[in-house]
């Protein structure tokens, strides 16, 4: 079974993932499955059958990828710059040219639909682009000169970098962020998330074309026992997590005993402030545009799932709102019409079902949505209406947890200085949407919101080289800028005598 792959490109990619099974992993520039011998399954969102087997890598495995990555190492941080640069680049161009097929597989892997994972890989190889452009900030400086000591510092890479990925943006992780690891020198092994694995080793087969063997390794497997040995391992000093709270906190913990440095993308619980003089008709599209149903059935950190909207506009605001949520269509992710797709899981299905029962046993009401989608042929699959919920007060978990799915809950407020500490009081901080046409409030409201990634007057919308990243319980450091490529190295001082 070993070495086993299908060829590029695929005409009915559904069908032939189905006919290929199994998706070895890719260590050390070999497609292998476990020592073990023991396979994960891997489900279909739009229709809940089996869609592949990939291997459930174990510790012993995942020291294979490790030590195939730390003898690429040897090469790949002495290989000039520029050079992983124009590799970099490569990369991003064979990502483009396959785009048609690789959105064909991110979107059947993820219940995604097809139009937004084309877009996901736009921006997977902008991302790969941009950081090819900066091998050369990884620079150092001269310190004044001391009496008959020169004194310069020199960023050097960690070494084997370990990128742990969540499930909803496979390929767009996956390939974009291990552009900046590999773009200062570091090897990585990756580790998709448990229910995406198939795009992402799609997408290994591209890099493997072009990465020389084991400056990319990608292990496949569950969290708790190919994640947490990748964590653990002992040759891993770097690691940069995308996921949820619980799971990065436990990340954080474990890599503490190693002594590792760790870098957290987690969730958030995102607010959207909406100011009396905001145009009503814009706030209503940025709302919906801000929730990723398009892109993600909600499914993203960022999405703004929590409205405040100022009383006097309120009742206006939940009747547009619920109108144009109400039209989105739900389709087959692989459809080229798709407006909304799948969840990822029938857990997940019963996990966002959950909060929208509680909601309304709090006394929340549905404006629109609020349960499964029971259609044919949608009633397969992990398909759940779009959601909006009003009559939603600050202290309801509607409006404390991240669902992460598409449920939109509407707050009503009147007081600037009210508002401002309800959208503070979240344990969470990713991002926050404020809408008025006064740009000293905006300003105002938006240096005290306790939040990384603020929009004024847009939301969702993400511009490459402004870091993202969260406060409080949404995240350790930002990615997406140069201080992402940064995080990846360490400094050496050298103190020359004269
Ligand atoms: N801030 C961001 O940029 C960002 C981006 C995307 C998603 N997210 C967050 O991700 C969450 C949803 O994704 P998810 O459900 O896949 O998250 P998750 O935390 O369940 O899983 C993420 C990854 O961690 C792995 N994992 C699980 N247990 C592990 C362990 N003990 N040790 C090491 N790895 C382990 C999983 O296998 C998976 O690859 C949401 O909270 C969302 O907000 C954040
Ligand atoms: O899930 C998180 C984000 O929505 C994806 S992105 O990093 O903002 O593109």
């Amino acid at each position: 079974m070993r070495n086993a792959h299908h060829e590029l490109p695929l005409s009915d990619p559904l069908k032939e993932i189905r006919e290929t099974l199994f998706y070895p992993m890719l260590i050390g520039g070999q497609w292998v499955e476990s020592r073990s011998g023991q396979w994960m399954d891997v489900y279909h969102p739009a229709d809940g059958e089996l869609l592949a087997k990939v291997p459930a890598a174990t510790a012993e495995d995942v020291n294979e990828a490790v030590q195939a990555a730390g003898r690429a190492l040897k090469t790949w941080k002495h290989t000039p710059p520029v050079q992983r640069g124009r590799l970099l680049l490569k990369l991003a161009d064979l990502l483009e040219e396959n785009i048609e097929y690789l959105a064909a597989i991110d979107a059947i892997d993820s219940g995604n639909p097809v139009s937004a994972m084309k877009t996901d890989i736009v921006a997977a190889a902008r991302q790969i682009r941009y950081f090819a452009g900066l091998v050369l900030e990884m620079k150092g400086d001269t310190l004044p000169f001391s009496g008959a000591m020169l004194h310069s510092t020199h960023r050097e890479p960690y070494g084997v970098v370990a990128r742990i990925i969540p499930f909803n943006h496979p390929i767009m992780f996956a390939a974009g962020k291990i552009a900046a690891p590999l773009a200062a020198g570091n090897t990585v092994v990756l580790k998709p998330a448990d229910q995406t694995p198939i795009s992402p080793l799609i997408f290994g087969k591209l890099a493997n074309q072009i990465l020389p063997p084991g400056v990319l390794n990608i292990i496949t497997g569950d969290g708790r026992n190919a994640g947490d040995a990748l964590v653990r391992h002992p040759e891993i000093k770097r690691i940069a997590f995308t996921g949820g709270f619980t799971t990065g906190r436990k990340v954080l913990q474990t890599a503490a005993e190693g002594m590792k440095v760790v870098s957290l993308e987690l969730g958030g619980k995102n607010p959207m402030l909406v100011f009396p003089d905001a145009d009503l008709g814009e706030v209503v599209k940025s709302a919906v545009k801000g929730m990723n149903f398009d892109v993600s059935q909600g499914q993203s950190c960022g999405s703004t799932s929590k409205i405040f909207v100022h009383e006097s506009m309120v009742a206006d605001f939940v009747s547009k709102l619920a109108e144009e949520v109400a039209n989105i269509k739900i389709g087959m992710p692989s459809e080229p019409g798709c407006q909304m797709g799948a969840l990822i899981s029938e857990a997940h299905l019963q996990r966002v079902d959950g909060f929208v029962k509680r909601a309304v046993a709090e006394g929340a009401r549905v404006v629109t949505g609020g349960c499964r989608e029971e259609k044919a042929p949608f009633d397969k699959g992990y398909f759940y209406l779009p959601t909006v919920l009003d009559q939603v007060t600050p202290e309801m978990e509607i409006a404390v947890e991240e669902v992460f799915g598409p449920v939109i809950a509407v707050i009503p407020w009147s007081d600037e200085e009210e508002v401002l500490r309800l959208a503070n009081d979240s344990e969470y901080g990713l991002t926050a949407s404020i809408w008025t046409n006064d740009i000293r409030r905006a300003y105002r409201i938006a240096t005290r919101l306790e939040t990384g990634y603020i929009w004024i007057n847009d939301s969702s919308s993400r511009f490459i080289g402004t870091p993202f990243g969260g406060y409080k319980q949404s995240g350790i450091g930002v990615e997406n800028s140069i201080e992402e490529m940064l995080s990846y190295t360490q400094i050496k001082t050298i103190n020359v005598s004269l």
